[in-house]
């Protein structure tokens, strides 16, 4: 792990990912090269139709939430490395850089406005504390697709594996504009593979933050459980004790649960909020099942206080693991 600037710490981990996981995200990335890879960021224009996106023109891949071993063990790592949960971590995401595609200077948690301050997200939205973005390939020096920060005067150049670290927002808690950055163009004939890894301030298997549903297709299978110790384990073993009174198995009533209030719930068994997360963050206790097995209470006072009690510890540990590494 190298410190590749003092202030904002921002990290370069070599070797991030192992060979075994490169490969895996090798073939799912190659496996859906064709039709599914092709989301691109745009903007709905007012009679609604689609604007596709001149600054972000690479386009990109989201996998589902603890999708598979591997990718689990990728969300855990990361998550462990800052000291957050990984319930926090995002649904990864794989982009893909073609024919001179970039990625304009942007923040990962808000607008870049036209004086270069960061638009105020508004109280009690979701916070991206976190970004790793992770190199799938490695470019050479003229082969174009660095990540650069202008403020800083830094470039990371992609190296497969690497994974470059950096906080959203500052120790205050408040967003930190320092940390903009952008892809720089790739040179004809180049294509360059990367993904993000955020750790939100709030948990992804709560709720689903998005009106197209998206989300709710990104969280875990039904029946994935990331803990052998909830609930579901209890479940199973008062099922197989569910006889009658001649000792055959009676068939299992499914109890429907209530979702919580402002929620709806979906066919495949979560519960999905109809309003967004802001008018959640109201209520004081948020319980939500997730995938009809999977409880989590959900306290959600102040975005703030989630967000910078943990992160003061990421920093500290961040100046901890500095520490080893120089030990060392
Ligand atoms: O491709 C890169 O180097 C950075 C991409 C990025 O910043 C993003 O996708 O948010
Ligand atoms: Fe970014």
């Amino acid at each position: 792990m190298e410190r590749v600037c003092e202030e904002p710490p921002i990290y370069v981990i070599h070797n991030f990912l192992t060979e075994s996981e490169l490969v895996h995200l090798d073939q799912v990335r190659s496996g859906k090269e064709s039709a599914s890879f092709g989301r691109k960021s745009y903007m709905m224009d007012k009679g609604g139709g689609r604007v596709f996106s001149e600054h972000r023109t690479s386009t990109f891949l989201s996998l589902r939430k603890m999708g598979d071993g591997k990718i689990r063990a990728i969300e855990s790592r990361a998550a462990e490395y800052v000291g957050l949960p990984v319930d926090n971590v995002e649904p990864l995401q794989i982009v893909r850089y073609k024919n001179g595609q970039h990625f304009g200077l942007h923040h990962d948690c808000s607008e870049v406005l036209q004086d270069g301050s960061l638009a105020l997200p508004e109280p009690g939205d979701p916070v991206r504390l976190v970004t790793f973005f992770v190199y799938l390939n490695s470019l050479e020096d003229d082969q174009g697709g660095c990540t650069s920060f202008p403020e800083l005067g830094l470039r990371v150049r992609p190296e497969r594996g690497a994974a470059v670290l950096f906080c959203n927002i500052d120790a205050k808690g408040n967003l930190d504009p320092r940390v903009k950055h952008e892809a720089e163009p790739t040179q004809p004939g180049i294509s360059k593979f990367g993904m993000n890894l955020w750790i939100s301030s709030v948990s992804q298997l709560a709720y689903t933050q998005s009106k197209s549903g998206l989300r709710l297709a990104l969280l875990p299978k039904p029946g994935l459980k990331a803990d052998p110790s909830e609930p579901e384990a209890a479940d199973n073993a008062s099922k197989s004790n569910d006889k009658n009174s001649n000792g055959e198995k009676s068939p299992r009533k499914r109890k429907r649960r209530e979702p919580p209030r402002g929620g709806v719930c979906s066919t495949s068994g979560c519960w999905r909020m109809t309003h967004g997360p802001k008018p959640i963050l109201k209520q004081l206790e948020v319980r939500t099942t997730i995938c009809n097995n999977m409880i989590s209470t959900v306290l959600l006072r102040n975005v703030r206080n989630i967000a910078v009690e943990p992160l003061n510890n990421n920093i500290k540990n961040l100046v901890i693991m500095k520490k080893d590494i120089r030990a060392s």
